[in-house]
């Protein structure tokens, strides 16, 4: 169904009625702006359908031993509807209502065949998005930001660059009083832990973000979903007043209130991913008692017409006979004159577009108007994650100090080191704790501090608003001051309180050796969540990968050289190989160490024990310190790579 950039490129030579010449000089200088746009708004959805592969068996039996179930969720859908209409689409559960909301606003990713039309023209998800936002069922905010905020940096990422500090906090106050949340503007947010605004606020918070952009089409799954009647019914004539404004506003609901019904223009109800009725509300009693159901007296309407395209599957006798009902249903709606008056309306107004509107829209495929700019999105990102953390001790006292946790662990374990033979294994004891405890803290933090901003950045993403590099950017932006002081004070107290080589620059060789380890232990997990949602097992694999690393590829606990060829290979691409042989060339050059009569063998000084274990370490420290920087950008750029290659789940 839909188009990809090329395709509408060749379009714009073959389709429009007007020459070429023209075309192109009218997308490369024109200017446009909203009076460009025709005035009656529309929105058609012809046979739409949409079908997933599903796997069939148990996973283990692999790819060849499994069939591909093909399974229809959304079936030859039409729907048709313009500015200064509010629509709703009702259905049971598992009906179909957000798969057919992700279809309109191309965020699907299985097959799609059929046709979806904005202003008359069939479209790319590019161009439906430029005029479209998509308020899902889950709210995914910052709990430690105030309602005011939240909008003010949301604000910031969606409209166009070149607004200024005032008006954009003018639109931020409009809209915090066109959704009715003057009362809260300067109240958190809150979560589960500490309590904020109420559910319904948060709801209303969700959609405001949304209005920021002033969207031509509102779409919105569940919007009263968890509300108490008053609010969603507050909600829902807000909704309306909107459309009636000038808006398309398409919902879905499944327990819609009687009072709710007046205020629907339009309404769709969806069993099974299919049509039972699309059309006027006023005209629906009447379309369900043409096929002989009446709705009861004093029942509500919404829910008795739902009710009726529900299959019961408690047993299978009520299923057979609900299922026989429903297909009754659906087979008169797709003989009704309502369905052939909606696709006949589709047909005639897109077989008429109009041609300056079609030249605006080939040109919008590909040019977002005044987007922020990487450094306003980058500086955006970075204040909002700055100050959700500083909002809350727990989160920051852990970035800053759960590495030091396990100062008093090593300082008390180990004392201040001697000179003496048995020191050698001490020294490389403390090495190994160095090397393993920054970054194994990292993961926790990260685990612990990452998916509410990765849930938001996914969502943001679909919404055009930032690339994964900017997110990231400012993601290690704002943990490079905590990763900075949490190092130092885990460095300062264990080097001097053990002893170490006591000297400023060995000092810093280790603080700089220990910051990196930390950071890239927090770059790893990033990966590793890029890949998984679930924290748990994001949690495990990094430890995983942070552990067995150090243990194959620093050389303390094995020597290098006696390992297998493919350790060995291993150990190459690995920090830690890099990061041990800096932290024993630090130590043990030119340290004194001291022999008694007891002591079976015995090594003069560190530099003996170098030459037989790291022979090449203290020439290559300045190699090494590359290495590790290396490896540190190129794990940032890993999981910007993870991110775009494992993509945007659709998170509702
Ligand atoms: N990608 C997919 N793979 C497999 N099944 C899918 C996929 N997308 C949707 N479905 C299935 O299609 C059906 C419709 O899902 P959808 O979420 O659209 O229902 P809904 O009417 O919005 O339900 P609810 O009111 O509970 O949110 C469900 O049975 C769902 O499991």
């Amino acid at each position: 169904m839909f188009r990809t950039h090329r395709d509408r490129g060749m379009d714009t030579t073959t389709i429009f009625d007007v020459p070429v010449n023209y075309v192109l000089g009218r997308c490369s200088f024109g200017d446009f702006d909203d009076e460009d746009e025709p005035t009656a708004t529309t929105l058609s959805v012809l046979n739409v359908s949409y079908v997933v592969k599903e796997w069939v068996g148990p996973w283990w039996r692999g790819a060849c031993f499994r069939s591909i179930r093909h399974k229809i969720v959304v079936r030859d859908v039409c729907l048709h509807a313009k500015a200064g209409q509010l629509t709703a689409i009702l259905g049971n559960s598992g009906s179909g209502k957000t798969t057919l909301l992700d279809i309109i606003s191309g965020r699907v990713n299985g097959r799609v065949t059929g046709k979806v039309y904005y202003n008359n023209i069939e479209c790319t998800p590019d161009i439906i998005n430029q005029y479209t936002s998509y308020v899902m069922q889950a709210d995914r905010l910052l709990p430690n930001l105030t309602v005011r905020e939240t909008l003010t940096y949301s604000a910031r990422l969606r409209l166009p660059g070149n607004l200024n500090a005032f008006d954009i906090e003018d639109k931020v106050n409009r809209v915090i009083i066109e959704m009715g949340l003057k009362h809260v503007a300067d109240t958190r947010i809150g979560g589960t832990i500490r309590r904020g605004i109420s559910g319904g606020e948060r709801r209303r918070v969700t959609i405001a973000i949304q209005l920021l952009q002033n969207p031509k089409i509102l779409l919105l799954d569940e919007p009263t979903s968890g509300l108490d009647s008053f609010t969603a019914r507050y909600l829902i004539s807000n909704l309306a007043d909107m459309a009636h404004n000038g808006k398309i506003v398409i919902l879905t609901i499944h327990q819609p209130r009687s009072d709710l019904f007046k205020m629907f223009d339009q309404v769709g109800i969806l069993s099974g991913g299919q049509m039972v009725y699309f059309g006027a509300s006023d005209y629906m009693l009447r379309y369900f008692s043409d096929q002989e159901y009446p709705c009861p007296q004093f029942a509500n309407p919404l829910d008795y017409f739902v009710g009726l395209a529900s299959i019961d599957r408690r047993n299978t006798e009520c299923q057979e006979e609900t299922a026989e009902r429903v297909n009754k249903l659906v087979k008169n709606y797709a003989s009704s004159d309502t369905y052939k008056e909606t696709v006949f309306r589709i047909i005639e107004d897109t077989m008429k577009p109009s041609t300056r509107w079609q030249l605006l829209t080939a040109r919008f495929t590909t040019v977002r108007r005044n987007q922020p700019s990487f450094f306003r999105a980058l500086f955006t990102l970075l204040s909002r994650m700055t100050v959700h953390i500083l909002r809350d001790r727990p989160s920051y006292m852990s970035r800053l100090l759960l590495l030091s946790l396990f100062v008093p662990f090593i300082c008390v374990f180990l004392g201040h080191l001697k000179q003496t033979q048995s020191s050698v294994q001490d020294r490389i004891g403390l090495m190994y704790q160095s090397s393993q405890v920054p970054p194994y803290v990292s993961v926790l933090n990260a685990v612990a501090l990452f998916p509410p901003l990765r849930d938001l950045y996914y969502r943001e993403y679909r919404d055009g608003l930032y690339s994964t590099f900017t997110f990231l950017i400012a993601y290690c932006m704002h943990t490079l001051p905590f990763t900075l002081i949490s190092s130092s004070i885990f460095s300062s107290v264990v080097y001097w309180v053990t002893g170490l080589n006591p000297t400023t620059s060995g000092f810093l060789i280790y603080s700089a050796v220990v910051f990196f380890l930390n950071f890239w232990g927090e770059m790893v997990t990033i990966v590793i969540m890029a890949i998984f949602l679930n924290p748990a097992i994001a949690n495990s694999t990094s430890a995983l990968i942070a552990s067995a690393s150090g243990l194959m590829a620093s050389g303390f606990l094995r020597n290098l050289q006696d390992m297998i060829p493919v350790f060995q290979w291993f150990a190459w691409g690995n920090i830690f190989k890099y990061a041990g042989e800096i932290l024993v060339a630090n130590e043990f050059h030119n340290l004194a160490l001291t022999c008694t009569q007891n002591d079976t063998t015995c090594l003069p000084n560190g530099n003996f024990y170098l030459d037989l274990f790291y022979p090449d370490a203290v020439d290559n420290m300045r190699r090494n310190f590359w290495a590790i920087g290396t490896m540190v950008i190129a794990t940032i750029l890993i999981s910007v790579g993870a991110f775009r290659i494992k993509g945007v789940p659709n998170l509702h």
